[in-house]
């Protein structure tokens, strides 16, 4: 099985409210697939769709090769699924609570539910009803990660962490794809997406607006640049790069700046047959890409400041 995941042409409309529009989608096997939208997106509806949750007003979804709809007993014993608004309650404590929940999945090794605990900072002799938002949010993810499934699926797992423990859920993310696990999680959070997605989908209005991995989404970045030179080079040096067009070469004829889109090499290959004494270029975030991905397709993604070197 290549694609753990597929998703086709799945459409839900909540009364007259469109949740999701013809959305297709591949997730491969073994890969982190980061799901990027603003709010009302539209992640929480598809993250529903696959675990049945909800049902599709059209088109159809698999899961690990099974249909949510007639599949689903199966599908919840080999999916890890942390709900966005997930909620816990209950007399006992953290400890009992994760052991009802690993007897539901079929039995844990006592040290798998330690181990993560520990690993996240979340003290199992608490009260389920004492426990704060982020602590609910740890239980939320060693209920996902217990019992090592082969499919995570995380609707904004990072929701009230704190930066450290963010970190180590970033780790144990990893950690699950190095173990050839599959991840699809969503998020508002760019820099974690970035830090560990292998591919990105961007969801606007219910719609893919954009769907690769970070470095090719960066690849149709504009870049801002500026490079001076020892000694003046001549204006045509730089006017037939692909992508160049909106550079300026001042009138010395020693600084270069302006903006480049798509691959840099042109523009590198150019630059070194003269002697370049200074040279600024800025990298895109993925932050930046996914604003101008969802504030409006038809702007080039476009890159900030955060010089490069
Ligand atoms: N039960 C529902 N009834 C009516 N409309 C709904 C329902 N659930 C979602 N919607 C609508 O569907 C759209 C997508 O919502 P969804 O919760 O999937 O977005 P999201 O990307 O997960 O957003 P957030 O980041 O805010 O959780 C929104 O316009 C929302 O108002």
């Amino acid at each position: 099985m290549d694609h753990v995941i597929e998703l086709r042409e799945l459409t839900k409309t909540y009364g007259t409210r469109r949740g999701l529009t013809d959305l297709s989608l591949d997730v491969r096997q073994g890969e982190v697939f980061g799901y990027l939208g603003p709010n009302g997106a539209g992640k929480s509806t598809t993250i529903r769709l696959l675990l049945d949750l909800i049902r599709p007003t059209s088109g159809r979804a698999s899961v690990l090769g099974l249909r949510p709809r007639e599949d689903g007993v199966e599908l919840r014993r080999r999916v890890g699924y942390l709900a966005g608004d997930f909620v816990c309650d209950g007399r006992q404590n953290v400890r009992s609570y994760l052991r009802f929940l690993a007897a539901l999945r079929g039995g844990v090794p006592q040290a798998r539910i330690d181990d993560l605990a520990e690993r996240l900072g979340l003290d199992q002799a608490t009260s389920i009803r004492k426990l704060s938002k982020g602590n609910r949010q740890k239980v939320g993810l060693v209920q996902a990660f217990m019992h090592q499934p082969e499919l995570l699926v995380l609707d904004e797992p990072s929701s009230g962490l704190d930066p450290l423990v963010q970190q180590t859920f970033l780790d144990m993310v990893a950690e699950a794809r190095d173990e050839g696990r599959t991840v699809f999680m969503s998020s508002h959070i760019m820099s974690e997406v970035e830090a560990v997605a292998d591919r990105v989908g961007i969801i606007r209005d219910g719609r893919l607006a954009a769907l690769d991995t970070v470095s090719n989404l960066r690849t149709g970045a504009v870049r801002d640049i500026e490079v001076t030179f020892a000694s003046p080079v001549p204006p045509e040096a730089f006017a037939a790069l692909p992508g160049a067009d909106r550079l300026h070469l001042d009138q010395d004829g020693t600084t270069l700046t302006g903006q480049i889109s798509g691959s840099p090499d042109a523009l590198v290959k150019a630059l070194a047959r003269h002697t370049v004494t200074g040279l600024r270029a800025t990298e895109p975030a993925l932050e930046e890409l996914f604003h101008s991905y969802y504030e409006g397709a038809e702007n080039a993604p476009r890159a900030q400041t955060a010089p490069a070197a």
